[in-house]
């Protein structure tokens, strides 16, 4: 009956202990203070509830299951819980009072203490809590409650032994035992469950902590988890894809893909690799996916893990070290170095130019490639440059394997590492070599003569601009020599243009063979040398001594013969000199003068040297202004023509030679003399020369009207630059429709000396003019010195004597012999024959003695006005 009330108790007790086990579930959670006071009032009170329903041995002296739950609650509990339970417990076993209360606290903390002892040994791992260690402990503790009895009132113990002592050790032990597995059991779930949350929130925390893209997929391809820590990663967010398949989230290429990784993965149990990109809000992504099986229990699909891994940079880095690879096998020759100038990496174009292969310059110092040529000094500049600013770039020379040394281009950038530190260097160059050279010829070009290799008129003025900027430092004076050759054209039109360059590379050799290496010897084209010396005496007077000293020289020098193969030729030279000095003006002005200097040497009758002299400027001046003055009188119309009759032996006045004369409004009538000259090196003889032509056409056409005159020819003098213009021709022919006069009655006057220019040339003109009537005379026959040259070849009418030979005609044999060979060559040629400078009647029957029956000069009349000329006597006088 007893050991039935015991385990009723004691079950009450158990399904109460059970219930507030749930806090149990707490216990070792963070507030673990107050679980454990939870858990000790919950004891306490199933302890109350215990002693609620005792088994009443006497008055005073009950039984109940309550050390059962105290000692759980200690061994479980810890000593919080099991104090709170005790204190509880051993209140309500003091207010319930009686006989046995003092074995009823007995009762209360023996359990307690047991069941700590027990605790603290089970914490070290020195007992289990197990079945039969429950039971022992359970014997134990209700052993030593069965002997506690025996502090009960000694009339009570005897027969409370008998009534509960069995009962008690049978029941309440199992009933520890029984306890002690169900708290056991719920602890160990809990701790269970907590190491499930713990590894599941670590895993979490892991996941995300990875910057991949978690994706579980079934075997249909469907989204079962995602775990992205960016889920910009995806394509729609991750909450928008648990459910979707493949199919709805990706492109039809990449989600068939997908599906065969998923499928192959799963069939081999292997993991599997992908690679593919998607279009993600931050623009197209690179992943590479790792798959691996997962295995689910039933009812679930297989299933595979993707481990998805944005690359997007790696293959991008990549695509710049392929890149990179590209350019470094560029057309330059490139170069790494480590940070002490220890040569890592080469390119193919490396070993094109400086002829090392890789395996011979890897290793090596950059000084492999130096070649000398430069200072230290420029390498400690160009090293400072590169620590400076992290680059240097330039022109260096380098020496090739072979010893060769050639220019480059080189650039040179600094690479740091993450530190800042210099990690290696990086060099890029090009051979230049072509490029200088190029430089070189343009620059020879554009300041060297080709054909003799001297300096050209640009670096010319360039040296005369530092030699002037010398003057000033050292005081000392220089001179510059315009020199120009003797007849040099006469040369090249004879013998042709081949002997002319070879004579000017001759006579540029001889100039540079009488200077000084500081002196400068130029070509200004043609025929035009120029000689600078420098570094003269600080005394004019001296300086311009040794000046005209080389300035002999190099007359004497340049008057020697020149032989051509077999030609032996003969030249001089004419040079002006002026002296160099800032204050005299600057290059420009003392070129002029020396060329001014280098005319009047000319005019002063060649193979002269003439210094400059400030009265030559003026002169200069003057014909400037004189040039101006002649262009106006041309627009003003103040050239008149003058008309000197021509005379036929028999016939009289057969026509007259047309001379210009200028009637000036201050100085009146000028003769040609006065501006025929300055006309030509103005550039106006040829709209003089027309406007005589014309008034001489205008002239024709008015006689032809009228029957006295309409026979008589008239001769105009014909300026080279006019001949040679390009229109010429039309020119004359247009006029003499547009005035209507005959050109059988026009004969053109020409000189030798204009015809060399372009003799081929001349000759088409004239024979064009010629087929339409207009008739030729040469000037000044027999002044020139080729006249049989030319005789043949030009469609001429009439030779001219010159007035020289006629006027040594009476006193000089000789001029008497060349007219008459003169008359007898035209004769032979079918031409006619005048003599101009006809002053005398001697003359005029000597050259009828000699051959010659036409006549021009003073003995007749001299040029005059047309109302003079239409006044003469068409008869001849005698
Ligand atoms: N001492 C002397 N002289 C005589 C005698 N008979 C004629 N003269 C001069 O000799 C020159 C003959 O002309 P020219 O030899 O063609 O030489 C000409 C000719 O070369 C040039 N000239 C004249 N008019 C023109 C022209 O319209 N165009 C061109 N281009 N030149 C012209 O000017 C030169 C000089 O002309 P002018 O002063 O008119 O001088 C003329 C004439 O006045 C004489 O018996 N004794």
């Amino acid at each position: 009956m007893t050991s039935y009330a015991f385990v009723e108790n004691a079950t009450v007790l158990l399904a109460l202990c059970w219930l507030l086990s749930v806090t149990a579930r707490h216990w070792g959670q963070s507030h673990q203070i107050w679980a454990q006071c939870t858990a000790g009032i919950w004891f306490g009170g199933a302890c109350i509830v215990g002693m609620l329903m005792p088994i009443s041995v006497q008055d005073g002296v009950i039984f109940d299951a309550r050390t059962v739950v105290l000692s759980m609650a200690a061994l479980f509990g810890g000593p919080i819980a099991a104090g709170i339970a005790g204190l509880i417990a051993g209140a309500y076993r003091l207010w319930v009072g009686g006989l046995g209360v003092w074995v009823g606290l007995i009762n209360v903390l023996l359990p307690i203490a047991l069941g700590l002892v027990y605790r603290h040994f089970h914490r070290r791992g020195q007992i289990a809590v197990g079945s039969w260690q429950l039971l022992l402990f359970g014997l134990v503790l209700h052993g030593g409650v069965v002997a506690s009895l025996l502090l009960l009132p000694a009339q009570l113990v005897a027969p409370t032994l008998e009534q509960v002592a069995v009962p008690m050790l049978l029941v309440l032990p199992t009933a520890v035992m029984l306890l002690g597995l169900l708290l056991a059991d719920l602890l160990r779930r809990d701790q269970i469950e907590r190491a499930m949350h713990l590894s599941e929130a670590r895993l979490r925390a892991i996941t995300q902590a990875i910057p991949d893209v978690l994706l579980v997929l079934d075997e249909d391809g469907r989204y079962l988890e995602v775990i992205a820590n960016d889920s910009s990663l995806l394509q729609g967010g991750n909450q928008n894809l648990i459910g979707k398949t493949v199919e709805d989230v990706l492109p039809p290429s990449q989600s068939q893909r997908f599906r065969e990784l998923i499928r192959d993965t799963l069939s081999s149990g292997t993991p599997g690799l992908l690679e593919y990109s998607i279009q993600t809000a931050n623009g197209l992504k690179i992943f590479e996916v790792r798959a691996q099986r997962l295995p689910l229990a039933q009812p679930y699909k297989p299933a595979v893990v993707c481990l998805s891994r944005d690359i997007s940079e790696r293959a991008k880095a990549e695509q710049e070290r392929r890149i990179a690879a590209i350019a470094f096998e560029s057309q330059q020759g490139m170069i790494i170095t480590d940070a002490k100038n220890r040569i890592l990496q080469v390119n193919q174009a490396f070993t094109e130019i400086s002829g090392y292969s890789a395996d011979e310059a890897i290793g090596q110092d950059t000084r492999l490639l130096a070649s000398g040529r430069h200072a230290p000094d420029f390498y400690l500049t160009m090293w400072r440059r590169i620590q400076q600013t992290g680059a240097w770039q330039g022109e260096i020379w380098n020496r090739r394997k072979t010893g060769e040394v050639y220019p480059e281009w080189l650039s040179i950038s600094t690479v740091l590492d993450a530190q800042g530190v210099v990690s290696n260097y990086v060099a890029a160059f090009t051979d230049i070599t072509e490029r200088k050279q190029a430089e070189e010829r343009i620059h020879n070009l554009a300041f060297y003569d080709p054909l003799s290799g001297l300096p050209n008129r640009r670096l010319l003025l360039d040296r005369l601009k530092q030699a002037l900027a010398a003057t000033v430092r050292s005081q000392h004076y220089g001179a510059l020599m315009f020199i120009d050759l003797d007849n040099f054209k006469n040369i090249n039109d004879l013998h042709g243009h081949q002997a002319g360059d070879q004579l000017l590379c001759m006579v540029a050799e001889r100039l540079s063979g009488e200077v000084r290496g500081i002196n400068t010897v130029a070509r200004l084209g043609g025929d035009e040398f120029v000689v600078m010396l420098e570094d003269l005496d600080a005394k004019a007077e001296y300086a311009a001594a040794q000046a005209e000293q080389i300035g002999e020289r190099i007359l004497s020098a340049l008057g020697q013969p020149y032989r051509l193969g077999a030609l032996l030729l003969h030249s001089s030279a004419s040079i002006g000199v002026v002296l160099l000095n800032s204050n005299d003006g600057d290059a420009e002005e003392l070129m002029k003068r020396a060329d001014m200097s280098m005319y009047e040497a000319k005019q002063a009758g060649k193979n002269a040297l003439r210094f400059f002299d400030p009265r030559m400027q003026q002169a200069v001046q003057e014909r400037l202004r004189l040039e101006d003055e002649i262009r106006r009188g041309l627009t003003a119309g103040e050239f008149v023509i003058h008309f000197q009759p021509q005379i036929e032996r028999h016939r009289g006045i057969v026509g007259a030679e047309v001379l210009v004369r200028w009637q000036h409004p201050q100085r009146g009538l000028l003769s040609p003399f006065h501006f025929i000259g300055p006309a030509e090196r103005a550039g106006l003889i040829e709209t003089l020369d027309f406007v005589v032509l014309t008034q001489a056409c205008e002239q024709l056409a008015a006689w032809a009207k009228q029957a006295r005159w309409a026979t008589l020819t008239l001769a105009v003098n014909l300026s080279a630059s006019l001949l040679y213009q390009a229109d010429f021709v039309d020119r004359v022919l247009a006029l003499l429709e547009r005035t209507g006069a005959d050109p059988r009655l026009l004969k053109l006057e020409i000189t030798e000396s204009l015809l060399l220019d372009d003799m081929e040339e001349a000759v088409v003109r004239m024979r064009t003019l010629k087929q339409h009537g207009i008739r030729f005379s040469i000037d000044d026959f027999g002044t020139g010195y080729s006249s049989m040259a030319y005789l043949q070849r030009l469609p001429l009418d009439q030779l001219k004597i010159d007035q020289s030979f006629v006027r040594q005609l009476v006193d000089d044999v000789s001029s008497q012999t060349i007219i008459r060979a003169t008359c007898a060559l035209a004769s032979g040629l079918n031409l006619e024959v005048i003599a101009e400078g006809v002053e005398t009647e001697e003359q005029r029957s000597l050259l009828v003695a000699n051959g010659c029956d036409m006549f021009q000069g003073y003995l007749f009349s001299r040029p005059v006005p047309l109302e003079a000329f239409e006044a003469l006597e068409l008869e001849p006088v005698a």
